[in-house]
Formats: structure tokens, sequence, C-alpha cells
């Protein structure tokens, strides 16, 4: 079991009677990546996997697994597995049963289906439980039964519709460990929806930030997370402030943004035009407490909140027109100084740590 395919999504658009889920994306995962698709409720992210699956009709575009355009094909003749968020197992059905029984709709005999399932319960250390019914399972067994029901048909692609999202956080935790050893001793490419950035940065190598029907950004979680595209992907990620403004100058891939009624800001990025909008992103955890060296990177403000979260500390500033800046201080650097709620204090922060953000077009 290793082969694995690419999928190649080209131009792919989903429409419900009036209205589309999914705009024209285009989107290669290589063969054999662990790719999550990210992003908030109702961004189109269950359409795609379904698309991808076969369980829901392309409306303009095509999906192919590696050489074969799969867009026509039924469920079954893709070369793709889905497991369900709600693991969909068949209650009455022992272990044995439910894991051998896409083979036994293909038409493979008894023993060989049986055989094959138990292989599967092995895999996934359920060989024991093999006669118990699925009520008689824990959560992250139950989840590790629908895993071997989905691999049993020898996928080239596991499709995983929020398959976390049911249990518990600590086993969340565990069963994220397990599909990650899982995918990497299989080889073959997994596909996870999740609306959970730190789900799919500890998982993926390939993430895809998905926002009304569009992809925002497809790159490694390093990338994703250092080099945010949009201002969506800043902040949907988290860690970041997103500071607006207008274009005032642009120099040697260094843009100047006034902010409306406040403070000038300097950021790495390509040229944009003199009174363009422009969005640029500062590390929340690259913010000190000291006056700025150099103009355009940082600002005084007036603390508005102190958060204690432990190992950090959590301030919170406005100033410059800037509203709700965050600044994540480790908890030695805030407690060698004595700020309190209503100061003004003065915020730096390095130049590589202030980048501009693009826009996709709509
Ligand atoms: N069968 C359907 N008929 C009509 N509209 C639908 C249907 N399925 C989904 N939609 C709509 O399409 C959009 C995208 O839905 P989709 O389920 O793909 O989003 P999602 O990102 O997976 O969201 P969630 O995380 O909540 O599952 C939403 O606005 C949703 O209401």
């Amino acid at each position: 079991m290793t082969k694995a395919a690419e999928i190649d999504i080209a131009s792919v658009s989903k429409i419900y009677g009036q209205s589309t889920a999914v705009h024209a994306i285009s989107l290669k995962i290589p063969a054999g990546t662990y790719c999550c698709l990210l992003g908030p409720s109702g961004c189109g992210k269950t359409s795609t996997l379904r698309m991808i699956a076969g369980h829901e009709s392309i409306s303009s575009g095509d999906i192919r697994l590696g050489n074969t355009v799969v867009t026509d094909l039924p469920p079954a003749r893709r070369g793709t597995a889905m497991m369900f968020q709600s693991y969909a197992l068949f209650p009455h059905l022992d272990l044995v049963d439910n894991v051998a029984f896409s083979l036994k709709m293909k038409g493979v005999d008894k023993d060989e289906r049986r055989q094959k399932a138990m292989d599967m319960l092995r895999l996934m250390q359920l060989e024991a439980y093999a006669t118990r019914r699925p009520a008689q399972l824990s959560g992250g067994q139950q989840q590790r039964v629908a895993l071997a029901r989905a691999l049993i048909t020898d996928p080239e692609a596991l499709l995983l519709d929020e398959p976390l999202s049911a249990l518990d956080p600590f086993l969340k935790i565990r069963m994220r460990a397990e599909l990650k050893r899982l995918q990497t001793s299989l080889g073959i490419t997994f596909v996870h929806v999740t609306h959970s950035q730190e789900e799919a940065m500890a998982l993926a190598d390939l993430i895809v930030v998905m926002n009304d029907g569009r992809i925002e950004q497809a790159a490694a979680p390093r990338v994703v997370f250092e080099r945010p595209a949009t201002a969506f992907v800043a902040r949907f990620m988290g860690d970041h402030n997103v500071i607006s403004g207008r274009a005032a100058s642009s120099t040697n891939g260094a843009v100047t943004l006034d902010v409306v009624n406040g403070g000038q800001f300097t950021a790495q990025g390509a040229p944009i035009e003199a009174g363009q909008p422009v969005d640029i992103a500062v590390r929340t955890d690259r913010v000190r407490i000291a006056p700025t060296g150099v103009p355009g990177l940082g600002f005084t403000g007036i603390v508005s909140n102190i958060e204690y979260r432990g190992s950090t500390v959590k301030l919170s500033i406005d100033g410059a027109g800037i509203e709700d800046f965050t600044a994540i201080l480790d908890d030695a650097a805030f407690f060698e100084q004595t700020i309190k709620v209503g100061d003004a204090v003065p915020l730096s922060w390095g130049e590589a740590d202030a980048i501009v953000l693009g826009r996709i077009p709509i």
C-alpha cells in the first residue's frame, strides 16, 4: 500500500442554486502530501473535499487524480476513500464487518474480505476488539475503525472531514500524532479538512487557507505563518497585528504606509503606488518595549489591557491610529519593568518583522 497520487484541481467551482460556494479554485497537491484545507465555517472546505471524493458534483472545472480525470467518475472508481466526521460506523455490525463493508459491496468473497479487515484492524492496533460493536469502543478507537474502513480499499488518497472534531482535547492531540504517523508510513496523499490552525500547523506539509470559496494561500506551514499572503491569512493564523493604511512611498523593497489619523510605518514588500490601500503584518511576539531606533518600526501607545499567560504576557495597546495592537512579551521581559494599564509605553520591532500583505482578486 505505497501508491500515492497527485491531486490536480483545475479551476473548480461549486454552485448550489443561486450561491457559489467555491469560486474557480486551482490547486496541485503533490503525491504523498499531507494537505490541510483550513478556514472558517462556510468557506468551502467541505464542498471542495466532497468534490474530490465524488460525493458532490463539480459545477465547472476538472479534478485529476494521478493520470485520471475523475470529474465524472463515481466515488468508488476514483481511487479515493473518505473518512467522515461522524465516522458513520454501522452500529449493528462488529468491527470486522464494519471494516470489510466496502469489500463486500465490491463482491470480494467472505474469507478474503475478513482476512483483509483483520489486517487493517491489526494496523490500527484493534485486533483484540474485532468482535465488538462500535458502541463498545472509546471515541479514539471508533476513529481508528473508521480509518481502517477507509483504508481497506487501498486508496491513492485519503480524504478526512474534520476527523478530530468529535474527540476530547487530550485524545485529539494523541490521534493527531497517530494520523501523522499513519500518513508517513502509508505514504499516500491525505487531504484533511479543519478549522483549527493549530491542527493544520501540526499535521500538514501543505496548508491551503480558504476564505469565502477562494484560496487565500497554499504553502508550507512555516511559510503561511511567517509570510502570510493576505490580511485574512495573517488574522486567521493569529500571532500577527494587521495595520491598515495607504501607501505613502515605496523604495528598495520597503513600503511606507500612513495610518489614517495616525502614524507612519514601514514594511518589507514590493512597491505599491502611492495612495493605494495597504495592509501590513507585524508579529506579536517580535514586539519589544523599547523606543524605536528606526522611524516606521514602532510607536508609543497606551496600555489598555494586560493578560498574564504563564510563560508570556499579552499587552493590548492603542496609539498611532491603531486600536488593540498586541505585544506578546516573555514573562521575564515583562516583569523586569513595572507596566500597568493606562501607562504610555514605547514599542518597536525589527525590519524583518513587518511585511506587506497582498490582496486576492475577487
Ligand atoms: N447542499 C448545499 N446546498 C446549498 N448550500 C450549501 C450546501 N452545502 C454547503 N452549502 C453552502 O456552501 C458554503 C460552503 O459550505 P461548506 O460546507 O463547503 O463550508 P465549510 O468550510 O466546510 O464549512 P464548515 O466548516 O462549517 O463545514 C456555505 O455557505 C454553505 O452554506
